[in-house]
């Protein structure tokens, strides 16, 4: 369970919210997350996460991990395509991630992109807590979610905008600090227009490579009424960057994450029982699969395990995408990936029920699936 955890309060689900649970009410917060901490030379305790301290992850050997490419340039050949399918396959079915290039999104803008975060995460505290993720909400600035945990805080801003049903990207921009970050909700806009088009095209290659038709996948992605999030992370340099994480070991329980991180390594993915480092690639996009896409292949494609580390020397910036179906799309796998010798491992769901689980029940990390198959069983 949560440590602590708002009411998810969006209109979708603030009904199935007061049907289904008593929300937790916030805990006090235990530390401020501002500036003077980032130098100072010990964290508060809330920050303290017993297994860095277990792991070494302080004096551990860093070890570099080979990225699966996925290119999608060859994947729009229809000679290549098979062979480009087979490859997302084999690592969205081994560690769950891979990266992809060739995407076809303007570099200009993904620069754009980090430009605009960046000047956003330098804003004042008190200028960045206008457009503050509200008790209740999903969206918004967030401080290390002091407030909705208690422990094992992240050591990490995030800016999370959600670009469509209804997108409020210019409502937490521009109405709440003004017109001068106009430009910023416009770039927002645009590149998660980008994101989603990337995402429905890595759905027809996730697809082909289970040996099904283009639409497979893709088509649970396709109504427009889809939920994704942008997610900017930042995360401040730390003192003591072996006690702590930026973000925690977990899986991500949206269905397919579209990361760009910048020229500052921290990301790591769990391959084999390693941790392992994935270094910045700026042409690249890392692809990881999402709890969701994990049921949906009814467990063919695992979520990748993966966190992020924190350092004493200079700040990080990631941008997540998390590609999500429609609130109320029916997850139910496509016929194909059920049989005898697969049988269904979890009923059907929708993405508003498990963002509600994520967000008011169960803290995420790395068994997701499995707490939320216990909960979906308690609730019958
Ligand atoms: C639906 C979501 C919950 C989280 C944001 C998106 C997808 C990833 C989830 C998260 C990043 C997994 C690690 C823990 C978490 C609390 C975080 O550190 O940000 C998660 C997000 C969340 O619950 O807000
Ligand atoms: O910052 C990173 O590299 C990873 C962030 C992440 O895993 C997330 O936001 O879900
Ligand atoms: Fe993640």
């Amino acid at each position: 369970m949560a440590d602590s955890a708002h009411s998810f309060n969006s209109s979708i689900l603030s009904m199935e919210a007061a049907a289904l649970s008593t929300p937790h009410p916030p805990t006090s917060a235990t530390a401020v997350f501002e500036p003077s901490l980032f130098s100072a030379s010990s964290i508060p305790a809330a920050f303290v996460w017993s297994d860095a301290i277990q792991q070494n992850i302080a004096t551990h050997q860093e070890q570099f991990i080979e990225v699966p490419t996925v290119d999608l340039a060859l994947f729009r050949e229809p000679s290549s395509s098979q062979r480009v399918a087979k490859i997302a396959a084999d690592a969205s079915a081994e560690t769950g991630f891979f990266h992809v290039v060739n995407h076809g999104v303007d570099q200009t803008l993904i620069e754009k992109v980090h430009g605009h975060s960046q000047k956003f995460f330098e804003l004042d505290l008190s200028t960045k807590q206008k457009a503050c993720r509200l008790p209740g909400e999903s969206f918004g600035y967030a401080s290390s979610f002091t407030g909705r945990f208690s422990s094992r805080l992240p050591w990490k801003e995030t800016m999370s905008v959600q670009p469509s049903p209804v997108s409020n990207i210019p409502l937490l921009l521009e109405k709440a600090l003004g017109d001068e970050h106009k430009e910023s909700s416009e770039v927002f806009t645009e590149y998660s227009r980008e994101m989603m088009r990337v995402g429905l095209e890595v759905m027809e290659v996730l697809g082909m490579g289970l040996g099904l038709d283009r639409r497979s996948l893709r088509r649970y992605f396709e109504q427009p009424d889809n939920s994704s999030i942008l997610r900017l992370n930042y995360y401040p340099p730390c003192q003591q960057p072996g006690l702590t994480f930026g973000t925690g070991p977990h899986t991500d329980p949206t269905a397919l994450t579209l990361l760009h991180q910048d020229n500052v390594s921290g990301l790591q993915v769990l391959h084999k029982g390693t941790w392992l480092t994935v270094s910045p690639r700026y042409d690249a996009f890392v692809v990881n699969i999402g709890d969701t896409l994990m049921a949906l292949t009814n467990h063919r494609y695992k979520s990748c395990i993966h966190r992020a580390l924190v350092n004493n020397r200079q700040p990080r910036l990631s941008m997540a995408f998390f590609f999500n179906p429609g609130f109320d799309t029916t997850l139910s796998p496509p016929e194909q990936l059920v049989d005898e010798a697969n049988p269904r491992v979890l009923p059907d769901f929708t993405w508003a029920k498990f963002l509600f689980f994520t967000q008011s029940v169960h803290r995420s990390g790395v068994n997701n699936l499995n707490s939320f198959n216990s909960w979906l069983a308690a609730q019958s």
